[in-house]
């Protein structure tokens, strides 16, 4: 297990700018290098300041492939939908000119569209110049909630399947997410994280103790070179 690189900010607009900034470079480096660049980003209500920051950046978006590491299993018009928040808060000024790749088909049965969706994210690959989770409390990210139907496929390391349903026991909606291998390879793989309780939740997450009771644990895990990076302000 590489230990994280832990960046702690005074203010969450100072993290969404060194955030917003630390991730167009990445991007720009790619795009320089192979003349594309792949996103990964997670919903949620977290991320839309860094989201703002990172729109506003001027890198050559029409390079640039986003996507979300997980969705919750709803049409774009629905108010819960990470699609419909990406595009009011990253898809807009600069940005707007991204390719954006959903991770949701119109279908009331994620799994009778599994294939559909597998296959568009087979075709993105994986390997991401950035991937960016969130967290909540109990320890999940992406849609790997703990001990949820679907949690055991979405976090095998050896799964081909670049996308899992999960089903939540929160009572809300089945969500879409990428699985493990999809993630972990990230050239800039963050987590970014507010508040004291998140805080609390990461400490408690870094103990021991089952993945499946606090799926980020698969993260903080993993061997990875360059080391994942903890973005947190209070
Ligand atoms: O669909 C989602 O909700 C996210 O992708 C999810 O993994 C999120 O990162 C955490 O639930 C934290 O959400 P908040 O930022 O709203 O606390």
């Amino acid at each position: 297990m590489s230990e994280p690189v832990f960046h702690r900010y005074e203010t969450r607009e100072a993290l969404a700018e060194a955030l917003a900034s630390g991730v167009a470079a990445v991007l720009a480096g790619a795009i320089a290098t192979e003349g594309t660049a792949r996103l990964a980003v997670s919903g949620g209500s977290t991320p839309k300041l860094f989201f703002e920051k990172l729109a506003a950046t001027e890198i050559d978006w029409h390079a640039v492939t986003i996507t979300l590491v997980d969705e919750r299993w709803v049409p774009e018009s629905h108010t819960r939908s990470n699609a419909a928040m990406l595009r009011d808060h990253l898809l807009t000024g600069p940005a707007a000119a991204a390719q954006f790749v959903p991770l949701y088909e119109p279908s009331e049965i994620p799994e009778e569209v599994f294939d559909r969706l597998n296959d568009r994210f087979h075709r993105i690959g994986h390997g991401f110049d950035a991937a960016i989770l969130g967290m909540g409390t109990d320890g999940h990210t992406a849609s790997w909630f703990p001990h949820a139907p679907g949690l055991t496929e979405s976090l095998d390391p050896q799964t081909e399947n670049s996308v899992a349903i999960v089903h939540p026991n929160d009572g809300y909606e089945a969500r879409a997410t990428l699985t493990f291998p999809m993630i972990i390879d990230a050239r800039f793989l963050a987590l970014h994280i507010e508040g004291e309780d998140k805080l609390r939740s990461f400490e408690a997450a870094k103990a021991e103790g089952p993945v499946e009771a606090m799926p980020v644990r698969a993260v903080l895990r993993a061997d990875r070179d360059p080391p994942f990076a903890v973005f947190w302000a209070p």
